[in-house]
């Protein structure tokens, strides 16, 4: 029976949920070991999603324009325009795009998503040397078990530092085999050379957006030329019970640009049009979407997307996300060209490290981050 998405599943029967409290006092706090949860027939119920939230599986393709930059970055003036045109049509519509001929080494993003089971294939006991500290963002999470208390993601994270600055070139690489160890050195190079990569490439789309918007491609090329930006690895273990689990939970992006580049297992969704659709693998293309912070800087313009990642009982799924984040000094503010009377200012002025803060220690980024944050801030401001 196809299962249509927007069946209200409460009229389904639903074996009644039990309400346990977290007896957080008398709980050993949850390990997620991925190599013994993957077997594992019966979820630990901080894994399992409320019904409303509860995954589809026969959700529709987003048909998303494949956006070719091969002329734009030889400099051909038509190719330019016509990407740029592209680029603000899908973000008009809902902020996602793919983009192919993009320069970007094949043999690199082999080798980036290749990698990465060198490192979730270890014990966990050798993950955890890199285990992420409370409050802050980058090093080994999985799960986030002792971050969130319920609706679990079912993953594991590598999230590491980027920085464009000249006196910071081999800051990915010196974090890796500093914290995971001298063996990880060929491993910290090819992230090292995957986020210059990524951050080349998404100045590139900031030239794009900038043009879009009718601001011009230097604006926000400018803004993030020195970024400070995240690098993900997302490990999606298999799951045997994937229809009562999320892989990454519904949100929006907090930050201004991500560039993510998902395997050909599948299992990106994004919520368009009142229904959540799936974004086809496709190895030679880059899905892109901007963030809250890029929402912000176009003051509103362009609206940030709801998306999550659904598992499956099969195989293990792994996505690279580069998300781009200005330099911690920069000001979150639209360009004057974007604010007018028909048009004023929708975001207070912050800067990223203050919406960063607010995302580790006082709210799990979902749809509304934005508007929980401006009024976390008036608050504090009033
Ligand atoms: C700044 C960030 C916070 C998260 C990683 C990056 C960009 C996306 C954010 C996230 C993926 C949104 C969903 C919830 C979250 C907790 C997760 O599932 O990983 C978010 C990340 C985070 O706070 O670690
Ligand atoms: O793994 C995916 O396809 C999406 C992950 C994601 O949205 C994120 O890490 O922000
Ligand atoms: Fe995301």
């Amino acid at each position: 029976m196809a299962i249509d998405c927007m069946t209200n599943i409460h009229s389904m029967s639903q074996p009644q949920k039990h309400h346990h409290h977290d007896h957080k006092e008398d709980e050993a706090p949850l390990v997620f070991d991925a190599s013994l949860l993957r077997h594992q027939l019966n979820l630990p119920k901080q894994f399992i999603w409320p019904d409303e939230e509860k995954p589809c599986m026969n959700v529709p393709e987003l048909v998303v324009p494949l956006i070719d930059l091969g002329g734009f970055l030889s400099g051909d003036p038509v190719a330019t325009m016509e990407a740029a045109r592209m680029v603000g049509e899908a973000c008009q519509k809902h902020g996602f795009f793919l983009v192919v001929n993009h320069g970007i080494d094949a043999s690199l993003i082999s080798h980036a998503h290749s990698y990465m089971d060198d490192f979730f294939e270890v014990p966990l006991s050798e993950k955890q040397r890199a285990q992420r500290k409370t409050g802050e963002h980058c090093g080994y999470a999985s799960s986030f078990t002792g971050r969130f208390s319920s609706k679990l993601p079912w993953k594991e994270t590598l999230s590491f530092q980027f920085s464009a600055e000249e006196k910071s070139s081999t800051i990915v690489k010196d974090y890796l085999c500093n914290t995971l160890g001298q063996e990880f050195e060929q491993f910290g190079s090819v992230y090292q050379d995957y986020c210059d990569a990524m951050s080349n490439l998404s100045l590139g789309i900031m030239e794009l957006l900038g043009m879009s918007l009718g601001v011009g491609k230097t604006c926000f090329r400018e803004f993030f030329e020195e970024n400070d930006s995240i690098m993900r690895l997302n490990y999606y273990p298999p799951c045997q019970k994937p229809d009562l689990t999320l892989g990454t939970g519904p949100h929006c992006d907090p930050t201004s640009l991500t560039i993510l580049h998902q395997d050909q297992v599948g299992g990106l969704q994004v919520f368009v049009d009142n229904e959540w659709h799936s974004i086809s693998p496709n190895f030679n293309a880059f899905v892109v979407n901007i963030g809250d912070t890029f929402m912000a800087l176009s003051n509103g313009r362009y609206k940030s997307c709801l998306h999550r990642a659904v598992v499956n009982s099969k195989t293990t799924r792994k996505s690279l996300a580069f998300f781009l984040c200005p330099k911690s000094d920069k000001v979150v503010s639209p360009p004057s060209e974007l604010v007018d009377d028909l048009t004023p200012r929708v975001y207070p002025d912050f800067t990223w490290p203050m919406l960063l803060e607010f995302t580790q220690k006082h709210y799990r980024a979902d749809m509304k981050t934005l508007e929980a944050f401006t009024t976390w801030l008036q608050q504090k401001r009033s």
